[in-house]
């Protein structure tokens, strides 16, 4: 997709998102999130490929496409001189509600973003976060088979947030499909089944939470030694550089004994603590840290040396082994 300035946002994006699936596209800001979206909810249109919504072609019969989604954009789309009744009244004559099933919607909506007390004063004198979730209701009303979110909960308290992440759970479990862009990494963690990361116009990886995790992070097991003199801290660290089941990236001194980044720390773990009693070093506490989605995206940001040890304000970069 290119821009008339000449700008190239997306590039060559291939994308099947399957009916029911809760999608994620994640990525930094100015990657092509919004670009993506828009492209795929008709208002814009791709400079070469296609795109099928709901088995509608968005170039060919864009009503079609537009009848059968939701989008909710990152600007709010509410009218602020209007209470949250009168916008939701709006939102489903727009969207063709039948008559006889508006004011129940209605009522569940208001109920669904905890707006029911306010349901009858004007939205100007909302907070960012009503507007919001007002703004979340407007686009549900006609429940559609497939709602598009551009970072939906942006501005939301926490309390908010998860009482709007239970509504997409729920509207998700109903089968509605969820296409969501989000910049809170644990929203993306939380609610998708599978992801795709944006960077620069395209899509570096797509998978489960779990398998990016597994595919682009990696673990660190931080091990408490009964004596963490420093000669004993290079013993321990020889004796899981001999080990062949620890495939590890980096090995570090801490203050109180030994961490160490690698793919299969978790799975590796016996093995180690096995070698470890035989070379006679005690350990008297120890942690398995996963990757987290957050490592992902600074991996991914070119910060390869993240999540190295669990005790970072007390680690001592002494020893560093890098493959
Ligand atoms: N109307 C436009 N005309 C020209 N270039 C644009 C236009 N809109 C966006 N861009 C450019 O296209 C690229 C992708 O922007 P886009 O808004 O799709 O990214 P994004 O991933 O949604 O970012 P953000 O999270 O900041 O919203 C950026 O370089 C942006 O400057």
């Amino acid at each position: 997709m290119t821009y008339d300035d000449g700008t190239e946002a997306v590039r060559g994006v291939s994308l099947d998102v399957g009916d029911g699936e809760f999608f994620g596209f994640l990525g930094p800001n100015g990657a092509g999130k919004t670009t993506t979206i828009k492209t795929l909810v008709t208002l814009l249109h791709p400079t070469e490929g296609s795109v099928r919504i709901n088995g509608y072609d968005t170039k060919a019969d864009p009503q079609a496409v537009r009848e059968s989604i939701g989008y909710m954009a990152q600007e709010t789309s509410i009218d602020f001189e209007l209470t949250p009744r009168e916008n939701l009244r709006v939102a489903c004559r727009m969207y063709g509600v039948p008559t006889e099933e508006r004011e129940d919607r209605i009522e569940e909506l208001l109920d669904l973003v905890d707006l029911r007390d306010v349901a009858d004063k004007r939205a100007e004198t909302f907070s960012g976060g009503m507007q919001k979730r007002l703004d979340t209701a407007t686009v549900l009303v006609h429940r559609p088979p497939v709602v598009f979110l551009d970072e939906p909960t942006t501005g939301l308290d926490p309390e908010a947030r998860l009482r709007v992440w239970n509504y997409f759970e729920e509207i998700n479990d109903r089968g509605t499909t969820v296409f969501l862009t989000t910049q809170y990494l644990e929203e993306a963690n939380e609610l998708c089944d599978r992801l795709a990361i944006l960077q620069d116009g395209q899509i570096t990886h797509t998978g489960t939470p779990d398998e990016l995790k597994s595919a682009i992070g990696t673990e660190t097991v931080t091990l408490t030694l009964q004596d963490a003199s420093e000669e004993n801290q290079r013993r321990v660290i020889d004796t899981v550089r001999r080990l062949g089941a620890l495939d590890a990236v980096a090995i570090e001194r801490t203050a109180d004994g030994v961490a160490i980044e690698a793919d299969n720390a978790r799975s590796a773990t016996s093995d180690l603590f096995t070698e470890l009693a035989a070379a006679n070093a005690t350990i008297t506490d120890f942690d398995v840290q996963s990757p987290t989605l957050d490592d992902v995206f600074l991996t991914l940001a070119g910060e390869d040396d993240v999540g190295a040890t669990g005790a970072a304000g007390d680690t001592v970069r002494a020893q560093e082994v890098r493959r």
